[in-house]
Order: structure tokens, then C-alpha cells, then sequence
């Protein structure tokens, strides 16, 4: 498979309803807890990409450039943009879907950087 492919390959969606426990006194989701489910897909993401165990060393600007409503869906798009030898660089989108019509938004964008390591946590090539 070529690097090309596996970019493909390896994009991952996760859907999420936002429910009041994981909001904020906004009625808006938590920062945190985006920024965890980010982590969580960028690292399914890198995983699927490698196929090898990947830590985070590191996560880029993260824009949060709209509120996610309580009572919305969330979309969560991971893709890899970059390929270094050890490293990669992941950029995970979430878009805000109203559950009752077509309108849709992005509302977070970041990037998140993980390393491919050995059994003794040591950095190994990616591909
Ligand atoms: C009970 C239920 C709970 C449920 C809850 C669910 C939550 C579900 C969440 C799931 C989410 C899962 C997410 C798991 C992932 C972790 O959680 S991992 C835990 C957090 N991360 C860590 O602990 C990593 C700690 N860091 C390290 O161990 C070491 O720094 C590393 C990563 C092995 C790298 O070692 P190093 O000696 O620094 O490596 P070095 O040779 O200098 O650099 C290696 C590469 O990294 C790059 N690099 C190094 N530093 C940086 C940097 N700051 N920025 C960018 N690139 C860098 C270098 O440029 C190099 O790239 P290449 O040129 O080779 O491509």
C-alpha cells in the first residue's frame, strides 16, 4: 500500500451526541473533554495509520472557533497530514450537526503529533 493509501485508509470518523454531563455551566461542551475525544480519535487515527504502538509527544493550536450546544451531534474527523520518520502529525476536525435539519458546522480544529516507539518505549520508524 502506498503512503497515499493509507493516508485514505487510515481516516477515522467518530459520531458523539452531546449530552448534559459532558457540558459546561454554557450549556456548551467542555474545552477538556473536546480536546480529549481529539486525542482519542487522532490516536485511533495514527494507530490505523501505522499499525504500530504510538504515544502523544505533542498537540498543535487547537481552534475552537464555535460552541457545541448540549442536545447537538458531533462529528470527528482524524487525518494524517504529515509523515516524519519516527513521528506523525494528526489533524482532527469536529463539526456540530443539528440532530432535526441539515446544518452543519466546524466548530474545533487541532493538530496532534505522536511518535511510533518499541516495546521499550523507544522512538522507531513509522514506515
Ligand atoms: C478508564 C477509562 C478511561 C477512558 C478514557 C478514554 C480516553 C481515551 C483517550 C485515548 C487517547 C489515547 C492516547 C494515547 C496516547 C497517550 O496517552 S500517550 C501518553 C502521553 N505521551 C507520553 O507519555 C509520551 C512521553 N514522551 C516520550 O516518551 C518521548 O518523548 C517519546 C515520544 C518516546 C519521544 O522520545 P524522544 O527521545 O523525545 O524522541 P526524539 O528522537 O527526540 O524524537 C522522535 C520524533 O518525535 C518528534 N518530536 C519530538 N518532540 C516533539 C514535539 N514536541 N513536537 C513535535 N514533534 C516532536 C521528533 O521530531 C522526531 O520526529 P521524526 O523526525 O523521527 O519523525
Amino acid at each position: 500500500m502506498t503512503t497515499e493509501e493509507r493516508i485514505t485508509s487510515s481516516e477515522t470518523r467518530i459520531f458523539k451526541a452531546v449530552f448534559p454531563n459532558t457540558t459546561n455551566h454554557y450549556d456548551t461542551l467542555f474545552g477538556g473533554t473536546a480536546m480529549q475525544l481529539m486525542d482519542e480519535v487522532a490516536f485511533i487515527t495514527a494507530t490505523r495509520f501505522a499499525r504500530k504502538r504510538v504515544v502523544t509527544v505533542s498537540s498543535d493550536k487547537i481552534d475552537f472557533k464555535k460552541p457545541i450546544p448540549a442536545g447537538t451531534i458531533i462529528e470527528l474527523i482524524g487525518k494524517v497530514v504529515y509523515v516524519g520518520k519516527t513521528s506523525m502529525k494528526v489533524n482532527v476536525e469536529i463539526y456540530t450537526e443539528q440532530m432535526y435539519s441539515y446544518e452543519r458546522e466546524r466548530a474545533i480544529v487541532g493538530d496532534f503529533t505522536f511518535v511510533a516507539i518499541d516495546e521499550l518505549k523507544k522512538p522507531i520508524q513509522i514506515l
